[in-house]
């Protein structure tokens, strides 16, 4: 099967500062993909990689075999931990702009049957995040974790086959954040979706991935610390993986939502049940 994605050889520097070094990853479809890693490692800058944001110092990404698209395009949709939404749309118009503008590039306008198609799309997609009571309302008058719905909602709308979560729940309360967990688990099943999540929590990157991809310095000199970019350190299939590195990566046993497989971990069937 071809790789969703596929990283060879990566490479990201700023300047003289080394952010990415030597990163070769190849993810499947239907992967779920938890990363963590120190502040400043470079996690964001690889969600910005693979939304096109940012285009590699060296190597290149593959989507689907192909060279990944240089821009932002509707296969890819991210949501950030705050300031996804436009706040002078309602929630409504938030989530039609993308399919306005993906069918009427200059005006962002539909009319007659387009219209009624694109808002029918709209409102199945609010409603499937939970937002079919708050169409009208602006993002100023949902909580936070209803704004992460929304912002979910305009993404996944588009129907992307790549999922960027840029700790999305990080500001959220607890009880909600355990709500938004159970959501975006089904969402994922029920869009085929590949996501890759960013967290600081790695209890909620057991939970949630499929994959959990530890990020930190390959190597270090203390007298240039921006000589040697970050890289991917453990690449652990959560239920398979042994207690012993478990262990060594959180310093305590895992929580996990999976009880491990007993022999091999495959990914999901993408839309499969797990
Ligand atoms: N556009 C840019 N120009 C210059 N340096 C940048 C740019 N974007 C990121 N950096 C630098 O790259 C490094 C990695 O940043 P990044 O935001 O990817 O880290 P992170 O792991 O997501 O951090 P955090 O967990 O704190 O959000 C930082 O030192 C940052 O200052």
């Amino acid at each position: 099967m071809t790789p969703r994605i596929r990283f060879e050889n990566v490479w990201m520097t700023y300047g003289d500062q080394v952010v990415l070094e030597r990163l070769n990853l190849t993810v499947a479809p239907g992967e779920f993909c938890t990363i963590v890693g120190a502040s400043g490692c470079g996690k964001t800058t690889l969600l910005r990689l693979l939304l096109g944001e940012e285009t590699p110092s060296r190597g290149r990404i593959l989507l689907d075999g192909e060279p990944l698209p240089a821009e932002p395009g509707p296969d890819r949709g991210i949501v950030f931990q705050r300031y996804s939404v436009f706040p002078h749309l309602s929630v409504l118009g938030n989530v039609l702009l993308g399919l306005e503008l993906r069918a009427s590039p200059v005006t962002g306008r539909l009319f007659g049957g387009a219209r009624r198609n694109a808002q029918g799309e709209a409102v199945a997609m609010l409603e499937a995040v939970g937002l079919g009571q708050a169409l009208r309302k602006y993002p100023s008058q949902l909580s936070g974790g209803m704004q992460q719905r929304l912002a979910l909602a305009q993404s996944l709308v588009m129907h992307p086959r790549i999922l960027l979560l840029d700790e999305p729940f990080g500001a959220l309360d607890p009880g909600i954040r355990r709500d938004m967990h159970e959501l975006v688990l089904r969402l994922w099943r029920e869009n085929n979706l590949t996501v890759f999540m960013v967290t600081h929590d790695i209890r909620e990157g057991f939970y949630l991935g499929t994959r959990l991809l530890v990020f930190d310095k390959l190597r270090h000199d203390p007298d240039a610390p921006q000589a040697y970019g970050a890289g991917i350190t453990y690449d652990l299939p959560i239920g398979q993986t042994d207690a012993g590195t478990l262990a060594e990566v959180l310093g305590r046993p895992p929580a996990t939502s999976r009880q491990p497989p007993a022999t091999s971990h495959q990914p999901p069937a993408p839309g499969g049940e797990r």
